[in-house]
């Protein structure tokens, strides 16, 4: 995957005089290989071949010519100058910095993305771990098979761009399918894990993976389908629904997208547990002698803080106070910049009277395909996946009551961090009553601790000690029906007199 490897080159530093000053004895092998942000020179001794150095080159990097084979390089570090062992060796070197500095016409990714972003972002999708955990959610990873494998004339022989592939776990099951080519794009250096795997499954006839990122690469022709992960929480946080529509330039008309469309479903909610756990934690802040020091002139920037986060975990739907609005996004016809403010009108009925303290968010997606629909559901009332539920607190609650229209709007603002700054809007129709507030997509706390989900306060309409001896006393009479005059009668019919033996199991 390197872009150029040259042999017999001798490395130089600079000295603060301008003297240069060998770095390595001997000469060494320079590789540029791919990296997300430009191209990564792997410097390392010729007669060793162990120990070696890496510097990143990316558009910004400052680089000069110096004679005929000589390319100084100012890297972080330090300026360095390369020796190459020939002029052709020297020209082809210099091609590559080239291709990296034209770059420097911003892309559509780079336009909307600032650099420390997304260095982070795919460095975090490098790691093999990540790739598992989502490798691993079986809700998830399961139901691409199934849409897939489900919908075989849509693949069979047909040409398959995988947007984003990670490991190039949808590459492989579009083979699966049939396909007669995948072109697999991923912008991370897990790319070349991805070609390992391809390489040791054999199918590199199949699946081309293509390092870089789908806004400025190129492909060898159109495509038939174009599939793709690219939800994050809330759908639309990480801004990969922007690449996924990008892609489309590469789509053949009346081609698919798989999956075809989002929805985000948002309901006003009631959990005065998770609002008072929010707000005591900023109340840490309202101390006036902690260990001696007055805190309290944070308090209201704590108080801020805390509320900007959305919340990551699950809850029992029974909290949501009205049906759910949903907001659909059409991959087969939005566009990229229908993405960059998104306003969502919202109207609710309110179903049950309480304190609102938020909004709840969670998306599915449909898998249109020509033999089957498939849903992945991210739904309170669906298998838990990695991705949660997502809800935003309000600063201030508002009391409504059954039957009310609630009113107000969502409004998701993208920004260059590759989330979104979320605003919402309540009011109560024929009042005065609103609230509303400002969250950070980006910086959300992770609440989920495994804990099973708990049915909110107030919803027995029945004494639970009553109905949890009524179970037990009807589970007492289908064991005693194998209690005859006091003998057991086990399942190969043998009888025991072991009565206490038979009296501790229909206990436990
Ligand atoms: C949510 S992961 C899905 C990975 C894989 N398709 C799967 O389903 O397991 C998204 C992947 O898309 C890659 N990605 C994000 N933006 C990209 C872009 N603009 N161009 C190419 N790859 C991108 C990330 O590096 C990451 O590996």
């Amino acid at each position: 995957m390197a872009e150029g490897t040259f042999h017999g080159v001798f490395v130089y530093k600079i000295e603060e005089n301008l003297q240069l000053v060998k770095k390595f004895d001997k000469p060494c092998t320079v590789a540029c290989g791919y990296d997300p942000q430009g191209t990564i020179l792997k410097i390392t001794l010729d007669e060793e071949g162990t120990k070696s150095i890496e510097y990143l080159l990316t558009s910004e990097t400052d680089t000069a010519r110096l004679g005929q084979r000589g390319e100084v390089i100012n890297t972080d570090d330090e300026d360095i100058c390369l020796r190459f062992n020939a002029d052709t060796d020297a020209s082809r070197f210099r091609k590559i910095v080239d291709k990296v500095k034209r770059h420097r016409p911003k892309s559509v990714f780079s336009q909307r993305t600032e650099e420390s972003s997304a260095s982070q972002y795919f460095q975090f999708y490098g790691y093999l771990s990540q790739q598992q955990n989502m490798m691993q959610d079986y809700v998830r990873t399961s139901t691409y098979q199934k849409a897939i494998l489900g919908n075989l004339s849509d693949f069979h022989n047909k040409v398959v761009l995988d947007v984003g592939a990670g490991s190039g776990i949808l590459s492989f099951f579009a083979v699966q399918a049939g396909a007669a080519k995948v072109y697999a794009i991923e912008a991370s250096n897990m790319a070349q894990y991805a070609q390992q795997l391809v390489m040791s499954n054999n199918v590199q006839e199949k699946i081309m993976v293509i390092p870089g990122k789908i806004e400025e690469i190129e492909l060898p022709q159109m495509v038939d389908i174009i599939i793709s992960e690219p939800m994050g929480y809330m759908l639309f946080n990480e801004r990969m629904l922007e690449t996924y529509l990008h892609a489309r330039k590469w789509l053949k008309p009346n081609g698919k997208m798989f999956p075809t469309h989002g929805d985000l479903h948002i309901a006003p909610f009631s959990d005065e547990a998770l609002y008072s756990e929010q707000y005591n934690k900023a109340n840490f802040w309202y101390q006036s002698a902690f260990h001696g020091v007055d805190l309290t002139v944070l308090h209201k920037e704590a108080m801020k803080e805390y509320f900007r986060q959305p919340i990551v975990d699950t809850f029992d739907i029974r909290i949501c106070m009205a049906k759910s609005i949903r907001y659909v996004c059409d991959f087969l016809k939005d566009n990229e910049s229908d993405l960059h403010d998104i306003d969502i009108p919202l109207e609710f009925h309110a179903l049950q009277t309480g304190i609102c303290h938020g909004l709840a968010f969670w998306f599915d997606v449909e898998f249109l395909g020509s033999t089957q629909q498939v849903w992945l559901s991210t739904a309170p009332t669906a298998p838990l996946t990695h991705w949660y539920q997502v809800r935003c607190l309000l600063h201030m609650p508002i009391f409504i009551k059954q039957g009310q229209m609630l009113t107000g709007r969502v409004l998701l603002v993208a920004n260059k961090r590759q989330s979104y700054d979320v605003t919402i809007d309540l009011r109560i129709e024929g009042t005065h009553i609103s609230s509303s507030n400002t969250l950070d997509l980006k910086n959300p706390y992770f609440r989920y601790t495994g804990a099973p989900v708990t049915a909110p306060p107030g919803t027995n309409t029945q004494s639970p000690s009553e109905a949890y001896w009524a179970h037990l006393d009807a589970q007492g009479v289908r064991n005693a029906v194998n209690l005859v005059n006091g003998i057991t009668v086990n399942g190969i019919g043998e009888a025991s007199m072991d009565i206490t033996h038979a009296i501790i199991n229909q206990t436990v």
